[in-house]
This record gives C-alpha cells, structure tokens and sequence, in this order.
C-alpha cells in the first residue's frame, strides 16, 4: 500500500470532505448542527430491531483524526487548499453525541444517535457512524430472530466468518449476533478481542485427512477431552453416528463426548434417527448440533418436524443478513445555528408523508405501563418537555393522527445516554455480557404480539403534540418559500 492505513478519518464520502471545505471558505463550518440517525422501517419485517455498533463508534470518535499521510493523501488530489488542509490536520471530535445504548430495542422514525458538534465535523463523521450502526444493528436483529425461534434451551453459535463480508464484518458481525442472543462463536479473533466465548467442533477435511469415521474420530478423541464428532462426511447413519459411539464407548471416561455434529441431508429425520441411536447406546446426554444453511426459517421448520436438535450452528444468513442485507438507517440535519448564534430547526420534506424528517432537538421516551410491565410505545418529544410529569399522556400515531389512546400509570424512560460532552468520553461503556443481558430483559418488556417473527404487530413510535405542532410549522414555512420562489 502507498500510504499506512493508520486512522479511519478517511473512511468517509468524498462529497463530506468537500462540503467541509465549502464550509469553510465561507467560514460556516464551525456553526453549531445537529443530525440524528435512524432508520425508517425494521428489517427481515421484526416488529423491534436490537441497536448494535455503539462501543465500535466510541473507538472510531476517540481515534478521529487525520494523520499525516491523511493529509498527504488529500493534498494529492489537487481538490483542496493547504489551509484547509491544516484546518483538517487539527480536526478532533468536539462535539456533543447522544445514543441509545448497545441492547436496547429500537423502532422506526427515532433518533438512535444524536450527533451535535460543528457543521463540518458532523458530516465527516456521518459515514462511518452510518456504516457501523447499519450493520450491526442488522446482523443483532437477525440474531435475535433466531434466538426467538430456536428458543431459550438451544445453543446458538454464530459460523459465519468465511462467509462474511470480509474481516472487519465477520468480528464485529459475530459481536453483534451475541447481543442478539447467540451465545458463542466460532471466530477466535472474536474471541481475543471482544472476550467473546468460542466454540467449534471439526471439519469434513478431517475425516478426510484419515480417509475414514473412525479414525478421523480417535485421532480427535487421542488430542482433545471435549469432543463432538462431525458425522455426515460419508453416510451420517451408517457410518457416522455408529463411528461416533464407537469411539465414545471405547474412550469412555477418557473424553466428554459432548455429541455430534449432522451438516446434511434432510436434518429432522437424520436427527431423529441419531437420537434414537445415541439413546440406545446410553448416551442419552450426547447433544445434537446442526449446521448447513440455517435461518429462522429452516430452523422453526426443523422444529415443527420434531427435530432432535439442541444445538444450532448458523454462519451466511445471519452474518450476511442474507433475507435483508441492509438496514437502511440515515443521518439528517433537524436544526443548525443561524448567523446570530441562535439554534433554527431544519426539514427534509418528500412527496412520501412517511419520509419528512421531524425537526429539532429531541428526546425519545419509553413509555412502560407500571401495571403490566409492558411497553405501551415510545413517545418522541421535543428537547424541553417532560411526559413523565403528565398524569395522563395522549399516544397518537404520527401519521394516521386518529390513532390514538391516553396511557395512564406510566413510567417514561429516556432512551438517550450522553456519550461524549463537548469532545469529552462521559460514559462508560458497559461490558459485553451486560449489553447481552440488556437486550434480553428489554425483550421481556414488549407484549408477544411485537415479537412473532411473521407479521408482527407495528410498535406505536408516536410524537408530542408540541413536536407535532413543530413538524407541521416547518413543512409550512418550507412550502411557503417554496410558493414564494415559484411567484419571483
Ligand atoms: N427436514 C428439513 N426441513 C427443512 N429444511 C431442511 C431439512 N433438512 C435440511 N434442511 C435444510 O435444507 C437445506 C438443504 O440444502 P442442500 O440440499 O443444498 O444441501 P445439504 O443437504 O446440506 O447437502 P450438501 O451440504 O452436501 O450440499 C439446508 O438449508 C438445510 O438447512
Ligand atoms: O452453512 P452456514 O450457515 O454458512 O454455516 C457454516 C457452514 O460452514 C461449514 O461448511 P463448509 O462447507 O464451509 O465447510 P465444512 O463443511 O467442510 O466444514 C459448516 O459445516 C457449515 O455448513
Ligand atoms: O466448529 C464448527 O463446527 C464450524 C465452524 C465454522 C464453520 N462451520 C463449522
């Protein structure tokens, strides 16, 4: 490589450079912007997504910087001025950055990251927070539809690195597929970095390094005490599980034979035929992983078949999120300081009522029924007011606005941690089982009406009245300039 890939300020849109600099010469770019991220609708058709990618932001913020050869770089492109280049050189993150929290249940149409800080930093660093938090919170998503159908006795390992979309996805993928629910992972990179826990069984290429089962089986069983042994590389019924509990019985004590391992042919049946064997056999405890193509889908049908699985191994569709590969998430100015230092909202108006951005500052609160312990929804509003201090708080759907109900007995619960103040680190990130466990009593929060992983019911994602108002008041004024430049 010409230049050492030595910081991540680059790995950005060229166009957020070039805005800079048009910023800049109009000495624009330290005016103060807001921007949120979010993404419209929730992937794989879930009814809740689960946030991933915050810890990966923290580290990308805490290293922004341009490096010498950054600059150098830019310089060689002949599109800049070296004073805005030293501009740049000097470049930190300074600003102000609200996110929801690793783990936490998100919906459609609310901020998961506020980004506050001056113009020109806000749009460097759109890219990469978009390209994190887009891939994570898929592959945590898709994790937890699994986890939903496979249920809470399953294991669920994550085998998807050689399938992934390169390096980079295959750690940060699997990280986020144990916020989802899956409880380890065959990559042990993951392993080191995230303290994750790894699992893994043997290759086919075993078997056939020693031509056949049996001794493939033993040379395994001679090395390592914990064992499960692949069976399906000739004839999973003849030969495999028969291998298998040969070797078992003639190691005994010697070894913990765990179980085995089917990765082909028609999985109900083979199970159930395993099952019966290893039973026979006195293995009753010998569990039965499976692998090969597996998603949801495969998985709730194996087990409407009545599948003896107890474990499931899943690589390409989770860590491609193969039935939906993104999640669509955007990143939107809702308010900017005007030339008198004074905070003025902004709008993004399109012809889809669903796609108009909501102006300004604001906060997102969980809305909890103190009497079921379940969701009522989340209720976006604006910076300053306060639905906790209402006795009685009106949800109304923020496009179709008859939809409505009064929730009464409510707690509500502002999502936003800060995360940074003024360039300054003020959270503590969490460690990674406690953003697993997290997301796993959030779950327990939502009515099993959400959860189905076909045709779920849509969560209620409503607005404030004032919020409401506000939004109404901007895409009048925007028309109303618009009506203007078209009578000039
Ligand atoms: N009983 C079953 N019901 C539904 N799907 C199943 C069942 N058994 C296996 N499957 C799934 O069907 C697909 C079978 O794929 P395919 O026929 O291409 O290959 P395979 O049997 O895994 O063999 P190989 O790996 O040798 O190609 C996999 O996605 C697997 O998870
Ligand atoms: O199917 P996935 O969900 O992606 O799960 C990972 C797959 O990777 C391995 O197969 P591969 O053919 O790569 O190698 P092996 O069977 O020889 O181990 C494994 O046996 C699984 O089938
Ligand atoms: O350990 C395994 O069985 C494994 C790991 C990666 C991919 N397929 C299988």
């Amino acid at each position: 490589m010409r230049f050492k890939d030595d910081s991540l300020a680059l790995h950005t849109d060229l166009y957020q450079i070039n805005m800079a600099q048009a910023y800049w010469k109009d000495g624009i770019h330290n005016r103060k912007a807001v921007f949120e991220a979010f993404f419209r609708k929730i992937p794989f058709g879930n009814g809740y997504a689960i946030f991933a990618g915050l810890e990966r932001i923290v580290d990308y913020l805490n290293h922004f910087h341009f490096t010498e050869e950054d600059i150098a770089y830019l310089r060689s492109t002949g599109h800049y001025s070296e004073d805005f280049l030293q501009y740049l050189s000097e470049m930190r993150f300074t600003g102000t950055l609200r996110s929801v929290r690793e783990g936490e249940l998100v919906f459609g149409n609310e901020p998961l990251i506020q980004v506050e800080t001056s113009l020109a930093e806000a749009q460097i660093i759109e890219t990469a927070i978009l390209n994190i938090i887009n891939y994570q919170t898929l592959i945590a998503t898709k994790a937890a539809r699994i986890r939903s159908v496979a249920g809470d006795d399953a294991a669920l390992f994550e085998f998807g690195s050689r399938r992934a979309h390169e390096l980079d996805a295959s750690v940060w993928g699997t990280r986020a597929a144990y916020i989802g629910g899956f409880d380890g992972t065959s990559n042990v990179r993951a392993g080191k970095v995230f303290g994750m826990p790894t699992s893994g069984t043997h290759a086919h290429a075993m078997v056939q390094a020693y031509r056949d089962d049996y001794t493939a089986f033993k040379k395994y069983a001679e090395t390592y005490k914990n064992c499960i042994f692949l069976v399906d590389t000739y004839d999973t019924l003849g030969s495999g599980v028969p291998n298998a509990i040969k070797v078992a019985k003639e190691f005994g004590d010697k070894i913990n034979f765990l179980g085995i391992r089917l990765d082909s042919g028609d999985m109900a049946f083979l199970s159930k035929k395993a099952r019966e064997m290893l039973d026979e056999a006195g293995f009753t405890d010998a569990k039965i992983f499976a692998s090969s193509d597996l998603d949801e889908y495969t998985i709730f049908h194996l087990k409407a078949q009545g599948a003896k699985i107890d474990a499931w191994g899943v690589g390409t569709k989770l860590i491609t999120a193969f039935d939906q590969p993104a999640l669509g998430a955007v990143y939107k100015m809702v308010s900017i300081e005007d030339g008198n230092g004074e905070m003025q909202d902004t709008i993004k108006i399109s012809s889809n009522a669903e796609k108009v951005t909501t102006p300004g500052l604001k906060k997102v609160f969980r809305i909890l029924n103190k009497r079921t312990n379940k969701l009522e929804g989340d209720y976006i509003s604006m910076q300053d007011e306060n639905p906790a201090a209402e006795k009685r708080l009106k949800m109304f759907h923020p496009v179709h606005t008859f939809i409505s109900k009064y929730v009464t007995n409510f707690e509500a619960i502002n999502i936003h941690e800060t995360i940074y103040e003024k360039g300054r680190l003020v959270y503590e990130l969490p460690p990674l089982d406690a953003i697993k466990q997290y997301a796993r009593d959030n779950l327990d929060l939502l009515w099993d009406e959400y959860k189905r992983i076909l045709n779920p019911e849509e969560y209620p994602v409503d607005l404030s009245q004032k919020c409401w108002d506000n939004k109404m008041r901007n895409i009048e004024e925007v028309r109303q300039k618009v009506i203007r430049l078209e009578e000039d």
